[in-house]
């Protein structure tokens, strides 16, 4: 089975926007939970444009499945992860003035710097997974970092899949095929949506986790506008 964390970065993005509590955060973390989802991932961001600091500390109490928390580990973000413990903490290395995340962590240039970081993480009882492209020696790379599980970043999937282009698929399952005979655990996320998950996951075995959200909360819009409008004509006959 594959778990589902959703990403509720977006829930944030909305909130921010009016300096209130609306939509309400911790709300919806358990909302989603209740509803059957398996896990939530926050991806908190130095300039805190929708995750803030304190929203981490807030959900720890309210995460019961599992708590995946991404991120480039930057002193400030591993004291916060070191100190919440999440299930699971998601290295990514993001630029500062990325619009969103966009590359996976070239693993032999970094290698001894992701050694010690996952190492500390391990040390703290806290799962490991790292960004990565669908490179095989990326995967050799990741291997010996000493991480417990690859995050295969899926952008580039989701864009070839949208064009009619079901090869897209291909490496992402060389590198699936490769993790599961090194003995890491598989990861995935970045664009994934109600189109392309199904082909994704029946293509990549051993998937264990997605952390999905752009497109979750967009789709859950989209589904759920009807019923709202229809409320609210109720209330204005
Ligand atoms: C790590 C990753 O794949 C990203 O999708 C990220 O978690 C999303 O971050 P934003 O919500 O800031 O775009
Ligand atoms: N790790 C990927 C993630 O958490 C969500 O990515 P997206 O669905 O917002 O693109």
């Amino acid at each position: 089975m594959t778990k589902l964390s959703v990403n509720i970065n977006k829930i944030a993005t909305l909130r921010n926007a009016r300096g209130g509590n609306v939509p309400d955060l911790l709300k919806t973390a358990k909302d989603i939970q209740e509803f059957g989802a398996q896990g939530i991932t926050i991806h908190p961001r130095p300039d805190e444009r929708h995750i803030r600091r304190q929203d981490a500390y807030d959900l720890k109490p309210v995460v019961y499945t599992e708590y995946n928390i991404e991120g480039n580990p930057f002193r400030p973000f591993l004291d916060m992860v070191l100190e919440i413990k999440p299930t699971q903490v998601t290295l990514v290395p993001d630029g500062d003035d990325v619009l969103t995340s966009n590359a996976g962590w070239d693993t032999l240039k970094h290698k001894e710097y992701l050694i010690d970081i996952i190492a500390e993480l391990k040390r703290n009882e806290i799962r490991t997974s790292i960004f990565v492209d669908p490179d095989l020696k990326m995967i050799e790379g990741a291997k010996a970092t000493g991480t417990d599980r690859i995050e295969l970043y899926t952008e580039d999937f989701a864009r070839q899949y949208e064009l009619g282009n079901k090869d897209g698929i291909k490496p992402y399952t060389e590198c699936a095929v490769l993790a599961n005979a090194l003995g890491l655990g598989i990861n995935a996320g970045h664009d994934l949506s109600l189109d392309n998950i199904a082909f994704f996951k029946q293509n990549i075995p051993g998937l264990l986790e997605v952390s999905i959200g752009h497109a979750l909360i967009s789709e859950s819009l989209y589904l759920g506008l009807e019923n709202v409008v229809g409320m609210y004509l109720q209330k204005l006959k």
